[in-house]
Formats: C-alpha cells, structure tokens, sequence
C-alpha cells in the first residue's frame, strides 16, 4: 500500500485524537510526536496535512500556517465571526458593539451582525435599533435582524473552507442560534459531532461543522475582550470608516482628536460620522491608554 499524505481541516479534538475533515470524509488521527518536541499542538480549525500508515492508521504530519488563534476555546484560522448582539437581556448597546468590531477588525476577522431578542422589544424601541444598525451596514458590516433571512443568506456569505465563530455577550442568545443553524449541517458531520459532544458544557471542547462550503464552530465562542494590547496609534485603523475618511485628512497619521482639518472631525459634525463612533473611540483611547479593562468585563 502507498502512503497517501491528505490535505484537511481539524473539526475536533478528542482523547488525543484529531478529527480531521478532507474534501471526502472525516478522518480520525493521532498526532506525531513530533510536535511535542517543537512544542506545538495542533488546534481546532487548524489546516494540516495527514499520512496514512500500512497499518491503516492515520497520522496527523504537518500544521499549515496559522492566520490566527481565537477565542475560548481556541479556533485556528478564524476568518469571520458572527457576531450576536441582543436587542433587551441585555440591552442593546453600541459601546458594546463598538468593543467587538474594534476587537475583530484588530484581529483581521470579518464581521457579519445578527441582532437577536427582536421578538422581546417593542416596535418603537426596535425601530431606534435599527436605525443604528443602519449606520453598521452602510459602514460595511452586513446586518440581519431576521433569523430565517439569516439562515437563508448566511450559505452564500459563507465561503470555501471558511471557519466562522460566534461571539457576543453572555446571554446574547449565541448558543441559540447556533443550535438553529446546526439544523441544517450536513448529516454526516452532525452525526460525528453529537457522538463526541458528550460532557461539552463542562469540558469546553469546541468543534466545527460544516455549514454549507464552510465550518461555524460550535461553541459560543467570545463573550469578554480585551482590547487593552492594540497600541494606541493604530486605534483609528480599526474604526473602517475612519480609515476611509483619514485619506482626507490634512496629516498623515492623524488620530481625530485636536488636529487642524481632519475629515473624520468634519463628518462627525455633518453627522456622517455617528457621534456614539466617535465617543467609543474616544472612550476606547482612554481604556488602552490606562491599559485598564473594564469592569462589566472582569
Ligand atoms: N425571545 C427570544 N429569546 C431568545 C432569543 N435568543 C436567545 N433567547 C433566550 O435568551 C437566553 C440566553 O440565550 P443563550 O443562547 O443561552 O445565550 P448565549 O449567548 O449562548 O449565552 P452564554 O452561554 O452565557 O454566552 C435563553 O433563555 C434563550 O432562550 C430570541 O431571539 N428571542
Ligand atoms: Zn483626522
């Protein structure tokens, strides 16, 4: 028999063992000891290279480079975050919302936003939140409010071997939605994860499924940030509209604050700019200048 070397996704670990996806099947494997000689371990999410032995035994060989390694539990490799934000329980916030996209887009991860709880607030007060959603998605960041439209259109956002995790605060309903949009994950996939998620709320595993072309990974993933490490001059790169603006900017480098004929300041006052952006940036300054973290968030 030849020794055949895969290319594959981890999904899961379990016991020692690393579940590895290839564009077939499912395959279990044991990792070389190699990597504990490196000091590596492979991760969830993680792309790899496997070989399978003459004894039929599968091992896992080689760890791709990682683009990054998110959350708790861990996920390699994680490219979009579906990001849940709670109309009431607890209250729909844009500082809050602010704190996640100011997280991912440090982090290189793009962000889709789903508002939950719609159901629990009335039309008045719900109307308020989309309004400012509205800002979000003209800004670029795709919203939906809608469960089933969520589920409808999240395929085509979903690209090939894309991982995508959930995130937002505790309560925010993340748990919920995944377990909606599991419903729909292929069977085979489904059938492996429900054998191995045993003990999953007190062990804290996480694994992915196959969600369309993609992986979503099922845990709910991100619930407290910290975003004390960003250095305090590349804060505005991570507000997207600020970045676009900045090109208007008398100086290069200029942060909005006290600088003569800065674009960001002049759309803030024709209210282009939400004014809540700009006080979260501000706020947001003032956090990581002090290197303090929160306390909602401790
Ligand atoms: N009415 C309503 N209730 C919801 C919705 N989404 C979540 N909930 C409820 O909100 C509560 C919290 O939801 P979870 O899905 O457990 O929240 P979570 O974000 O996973 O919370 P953590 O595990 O603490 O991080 C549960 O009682 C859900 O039933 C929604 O869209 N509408
Ligand atoms: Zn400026």
């Amino acid at each position: 028999m030849t020794v055949k070397i895969e290319q594959g996704t981890v999904i899961s670990l379990n016991a020692g063992f690393y579940d590895v996806q290839t564009d077939k099947e499912v395959i279990r494997t044991r990792a070389r000891g190699v990597f504990r000689q490196k000091n590596q371990k492979p991760a969830v999410g993680d792309k790899v290279e496997i070989k399978h032995d003459e004894q039929g035994t599968s091992y896992l060989v080689k760890i791709l480079p990682r683009k990054n390694r998110i959350g708790r539990p861990a996920v390699a490799n994680v490219s979009h975050v579906l990001l849940v934000i709670s109309a009431v329980e607890p209250d729909f916030s844009v500082q809050l919302l602010d704190r996640f996209l100011t997280f991912f887009a440090w982090q290189n991860v793009k962000v889709t936003i789903y508002l939950s709880k719609a159901d629990l607030v009335d039309p008045q007060k719900l109307a308020e939140i989309k309004e400012n959603l509205n800002y979000y998605a003209k800004i670029g960041y795709p919203v939906f409010t809608d469960k089933k439209l969520l589920e409808q259109e999240l395929p085509s956002l979903i690209g090939v071997d894309e991982i995508w995790t959930l995130a937002g605060q505790s309560g925010a309903g993340k748990s919920t939605l995944l377990n909606y949009l599991k419903q729909d994950a292929n069977q085979s996939t489904a059938a492996i994860s429900t054998a191995l998620n045993r003990g999953k709320h007190t062990t804290r595993v996480v694994q992915l499924f196959r969600l369309e072309q993609g992986f979503l990974a099922d845990t709910p993933g991100f619930s407290a940030i910290d975003l004390t490490p960003i250095k305090l001059v590349d804060l505005a790169n991570y507000f997207v509209e600020f970045v676009q603006a900045s090109s208007n900017c008398k100086f290069r480098g200029c942060q909005h604050l006290k600088e003569p004929k800065c674009e960001v300041k002049r759309l803030l006052e024709e209210e282009v700019i939400l004014a809540s952006r700009y006080e979260d940036y501000l706020a947001l300054r003032e956090e990581i200048s002090e290197g303090r973290i929160p306390e909602y968030l401790k």
